[in-house]
């Protein structure tokens, strides 16, 4: 019987329940994500916002620079009118010929201040499109607290910011400007809907918003509060419930204070919203916006195009490092440095099998492995997609198993060791990884498996050293081998019959008292070309043992020959 939970201690009478909403025909979770939305970047501007040492001018422009050349046509460059740093970086883009791609929009964020508007839409003067993004607050808490207003002072807020945006934009922007204009009700997550939805009406009946007039309304989770599927359903809610829908571009902002960030945005996206706002790898403000990296990557892996380019993921994130100067988490979606790589036995031996079946199909269609639909166990994309090897996808510690250790092999050796001697090199290994713990590096386990079965001249243990050989057959298929070796350190000729050089090899032994016997035998080459090597593999019974042996050579019935003595050196070590 399972252990009764007890009451915490904890004081959960300070929280109240979110409030659901009463949308019972709600139709998003039959909805699926068939395209790419419209991504806003924010990394210069919520994501700057939030860092302790907010970026430089050159952190600033390698940043924008990323994520021009990721794809992003929406960027958000900044807060103009917080400093003069802000202020000079969106002029220095805009100066700069070479810096906004034709298609690409800048947007900039300010409150509902006059002072403020005029300073911000005065940075944007001689931009080709930009986008200037008012926001207040409209939650009760932050009408009773910070603005200490009612909720017609609050809409009114808004309305006159909206006036004064399209006022400046008109006085201080030429005909060269594509302007474009964006409302977010901030922690529209706490705000009553009717009342969101009530201050975005009475700011579009200032804008107007009509045929080739867009108004962008951004409802953001400034704070995260609800399950995604509640915030799914305020968003299929505002979406069924605006006026002037097909003039709106609906936006979700999501932050990750619930850790649900990712979800959130795909269902709101499921329940109508059109564009989604958020920082590379979940940059920003507390827990982070949303990760835009991990939304594009859910929709690639899903097989829709999400339009950024993400196929040097290292490249991204050492780019974000510098501009952030924060460490991307080890786990992080799609990029950390752990997240294609397996551990675990039965992970791992998955893993190879999932392998070995894409290259048996791919060889059986006459196609490359990149034709195919990925298939791997445990990897939801192939890590070659976004410029990762498959170096780091297995990598073997005590928790690994015999698949582990054959994959490594396999990958970097050309080996592809049978199941019987698949289990009793990872007992190897095992041994080594409980007794010294931690991880064993693909150097250290050829080492080890070198050291085991291919000891090299350098390297010469074990009763027998074969310097050369010559068979013959005569009328009746009997073969005769001759063998120059040395034994126990003493060279002699070693003669043997049989039906094939195995055989004849085991009889030779038989004549200086090692008693071998054949269980099993495999082979295969290990490259393609005149000069390939093969490698053997034989199981023997020597003596009251049973023991592996492999021999690699470019001739097959030297490799079986290595692998007897490999063998059955190993039955004295
Ligand atoms: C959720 C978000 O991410 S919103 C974006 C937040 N980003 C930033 O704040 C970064 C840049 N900000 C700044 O540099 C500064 O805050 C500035 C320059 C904008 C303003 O600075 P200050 O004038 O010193 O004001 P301060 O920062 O204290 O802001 C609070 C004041 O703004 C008012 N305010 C806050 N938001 C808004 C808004 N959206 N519209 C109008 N007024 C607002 C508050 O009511 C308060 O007014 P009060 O002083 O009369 O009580
Ligand atoms: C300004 C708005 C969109 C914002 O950043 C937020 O509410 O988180």
């Amino acid at each position: 019987m399972a252990n009764r939970q007890q009451p915490s201690s904890m004081p959960i009478h300070k929280y109240g329940r979110y409030e659901q909403v009463d949308i019972p025909d709600r139709t998003w979770p039959d909805k699926r994500i068939t395209t790419a939305p419209r991504w806003l970047s924010t990394d210069l501007r919520d994501g700057n916002q939030a860092l302790i040492d907010p970026m430089s001018p050159v952190r600033k422009r390698a940043m924008f620079d990323l994520l021009v050349r990721m794809g992003y046509k929406e960027i958000e460059v900044g807060f103009p009118a917080s400093g003069q740093t802000d202020y000079d970086f969106v002029r220095s883009i805009i100066e700069d010929p070479d810096a906004i791609p034709d298609d690409v929009t800048i947007s900039v964020l300010t409150q509902a201040r006059e002072d403020l508007i005029e300073r911000t839409v005065e940075s944007l003067k001689g931009a080709k499109r930009a986008t200037v993004h008012l926001y207040n607050a409209t939650a009760p808490v932050f009408r009773r607290v910070v603005f200490r207003g009612s909720k017609d002072d609050i809409k009114q807020i808004a309305v006159d910011g909206t006036r004064l945006v399209m006022e400046y934009a008109e006085k201080l922007l030429g005909p060269e400007t594509e302007f474009g204009y964006q409302y977010s009700p901030e922690i529209f997550t706490d705000t009553e809907l009717d009342f969101a939805l009530e201050v975005c009406e009475a700011v579009m009946d200032v804008y107007q918003p009509g045929p080739g007039r867009e108004i962008i309304l951004n409802l953001p989770a400034t704070v995260e509060r609800s399950t995604p599927s509640t915030h799914a359903d305020r968003f299929e809610w505002m979406h069924r419930n605006l006026s002037r829908r097909e003039y709106v571009c609906l936006s979700v902002h999501p932050h990750n204070d619930r850790g649900t960030a990712v979800a959130a945005a795909e269902l709101a996206v499921m329940a109508g919203a059109d564009r989604v706002e958020g920082c590379l790898f979940g940059q920003g403000e507390r827990t982070g916006n949303v990760d835009l990296v991990t939304l594009g990557m859910n929709l690639f892996s899903q097989g829709v195009d999400p339009q950024i380019d993400f196929s040097d993921i290292d490249e991204i994130r050492r780019t974000w490092e510098y501009c952030n100067q924060m460490e991307v988490h080890p786990r992080h979606p799609y990029v950390g440095d752990l997240v294609y790589t397996s551990f675990s036995g039965s992970h791992q031996d998955a893993i190879k099998k999932g392998f070995d079946a894409m290259e048996a199909e791919a060889k059986a269609k006459g196609v490359t492995v990149d034709d195919l639909e990925w298939a791997v166990p445990y990897l939801p994309i192939d890590p070659k997609d976004v410029g990762r090897s498959y170096e780091a996808v297995i990598r073997v510690n005590s928790q690994s198993g015999k698949g582990g250790v054959a994959y490594v092999l396999k990958n970097d050796h050309k080996l592809e060791l049978p199941r019987r001697m698949q289990i009793e090199f990872s007992k190897i290994i095992q041994a080594k990884t409980d007794a010294e713990g931690g991880e064993i590096t693909p150097a250290d386990i050829w080492a080890v498996f070198q050291d085991e079965y291919l000891p090299n001249p350098d390297n010469p243990w074990g009763r027998i050293q074969v310097a050369g050989g010559q068979s013959t057959t005569d009328h009746d298929g009997v073969d005769t081998l001759t063998v120059q070796a040395t034994v126990d350190g003493r060279e002699t000729t070693l003669v043997g019959t049989g039906n094939g050089p195995i055989s004849a090899f085991f009889d030779a032994l038989q004549g200086i008292g090692i008693d071998v016997r054949l269980l099993d035998y495999q082979e295969h080459t290990m490259s393609e070309g005149a000069s390939a090597q093969a490698a053997s593999y034989i199981e023997c019974a020597i003596g009251d043992k049973v023991l592996w042996g492999i021999g690699i050579d470019a001739n097959t019935t030297r490799a079986s020959l290595k692998a007897v003595v490999s063998a059955v050196n190993r039955a004295t070590r």
